[in-house]
């Protein structure tokens, strides 16, 4: 899955190891976006909201509507926030936040939130399609965190 691809190059970039990209409805690939929160030295840095701030930059929201986010893993509460302001209408992702959280522990570059990117839509006023987590992927982007987490 390319998603899982783009979250390797991000772990090779120096940066925490997420992928993302956004696909219209014809599955033509519009934008593709590693984490930079280290090496761009940006707390907001994670993929999904780098990939929200360039997509409303391009896009209008009604087009927006009709495209997919697929992501390494599950989008944070930040990023789903950024999600649903910009006005994507589908979200897939691999690693469950959950799990995530199991990956990471406590570590201080990335205390997870335990706030399923879900609720954070059930509370909004669209209703934006959840695909995820996705086992039959879900070691392969485990994978990439391996050894990371320390
Ligand atoms: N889904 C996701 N979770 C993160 N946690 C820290 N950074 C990220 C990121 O870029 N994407």
């Amino acid at each position: 899955m390319r998603a899982i691809a783009i979250s390797r190059c991000a772990r090779e970039h120096g940066n925490t190891p997420f992928g993302c990209l956004l696909v219209d409805i014809n599955g033509n690939i519009l934008l593709e976006q590693e984490n930079i929160e280290i090496t761009e030295r940006d707390c907001t840095g994670h993929a999904e909201a780098a990939l929200m701030r360039k997509a409303s930059q391009l896009y209008s929201k009604d087009f927006l509507w009709q495209c997919t986010l697929y992501s390494s893993a599950e989008p944070c509460a930040m990023c789903s926030g950024a999600i649903y302001w910009g006005n994507v209408g589908r979200v897939v992702y691999v690693i469950s936040e959950k799990r995530l959280r199991q990956l990471t522990g406590s570590h201080p570059q990335n205390p997870t939130l335990d706030l399923p990117c879900r609720q954070v839509f059930a509370s909004g006023q669209k209703d934006i399609i959840v695909v995820g987590p996705l086992p039959q992927l879900e070691e392969e982007a485990v994978k990439v965190h391996e050894g990371y987490w320390k």
